[in-house]
């Protein structure tokens, strides 16, 4: 059971006026930059860095490429937030801290999610270093109660029964589209269906076949929670992610994968997806709600 001392709502307020007090532009667009991926972070202008250790009720970042950095900045003349670093489930945080984040960005008045991840792929036409747009995912874990909404439902949040069918934000799949064909990455950009496992082992070959039989383009650790507590919450989500590796589904002539060489792949490609996500950045409207005083 959950304890009052736990209570989301009153853990994430805590978090959001904390960092309210202290950043010069309340964000309206938060990326979350997955494995290798956090050097986006590092082209906002004007940046803000918290350390995670820092941050009140904030997890800290135990996995190699996720630095453990919040930065707040302007891109495009956007305010964001950029998390370089993620949390993850077999990190041994309860999906509540995993997605806390989200909800002090809500809180802090942001309405866009942008999440992005390292991937495997199922499909057969994705190669190593393709971008796959979320179309839609597969929570795994969320199938078997392990959904980061199990518990009271805060209706401040938003309502016990959240649709999902329409989680990945339509425009901003069309629109990332059209990026990737104007930049020249139309070729290797694919819109599939991520699945979420729970981790840490990367996916035995029968588990892999089972994920590809079930419908799912790519595979991953993360991503799905922090999309549906967005989604709970009211905010348009754009998933992204980079494909660091092939899953292997046959016995023969497949390569082992291990995180040092998705980091490679992440490190190789992450100025393709720097410059999808700035441009996409580019066009989202939103308005930084200087008034907003949701506590
Ligand atoms: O945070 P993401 O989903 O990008 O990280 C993926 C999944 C594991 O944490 C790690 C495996 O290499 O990369
Ligand atoms: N499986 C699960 N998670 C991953 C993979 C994978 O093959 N690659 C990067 N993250």
């Amino acid at each position: 059971m959950y304890s009052k001392k736990e209570s989301r709502y009153e853990n994430c307020e805590e978090t959001a006026r904390w960092l309210r007090d202290r950043v010069r532009t309340p964000p309206c667009i938060a990326i979350i930059c997955g494995s290798g991926l956090g050097l986006l972070a590092d082209t906002l202008c004007d940046p803000q860095v918290f350390s995670y250790s820092q941050i009140p009720n904030f997890p800290t970042s135990t996995v190699p490429g996720h630095a453990g950095e919040l930065v707040f900045g302007t891109l495009q003349g956007k305010s964001c937030v950029c998390m370089k670093g993620r949390f993850h489930v077999y990190e041994g945080y309860p999906l509540w801290k995993v997605t806390l984040p989200v909800r002090v960005f809500k809180l802090m008045g942001v309405q866009v999610l942008l999440v992005t991840n390292a991937a495997g792929s199922l499909c057969e036409t994705y190669r190593t270093g393709d971008l796959m747009i979320i179309r839609d995912h597969i929570n795994m874990p969320g199938l078997a109660s392990l959904n980061p909404l199990i518990g009271p439902n805060d209706d401040r949040f938003g309502p016990r029964f959240p649709s999902l069918w329409d989680t990945y934000d339509p425009n901003l799949r069309s629109t990332a589209l059209e990026i990737t064909h104007r930049l020249g990455h139309a070729k290797l950009t694919h819109e599939g269906v991520y699945c979420m496992v729970g981790g840490p082992n990367f996916e035995s070959v029968a588990e892999a076949k089972f994920l590809r039989l079930l419908g799912a383009d790519a595979v991953g650790m993360s991503t799905a929670p922090e999309a549906v507590v967005a989604k709970h919450c009211g905010m348009r989500v754009f998933g992204l992610s980079l494909i660091t590796n092939r899953v292997a589904q046959g016995y023969e002539g497949q390569e082992a994968v291990d995180h040092n060489s998705v980091l490679e792949v992440s490190k190789w490609r992450s100025q393709i997806l720097q410059d999808l996500v700035t441009e996409l950045v580019a066009t989202i409207c939103c308005q930084v709600d200087n008034d907003q005083q949701p506590y």
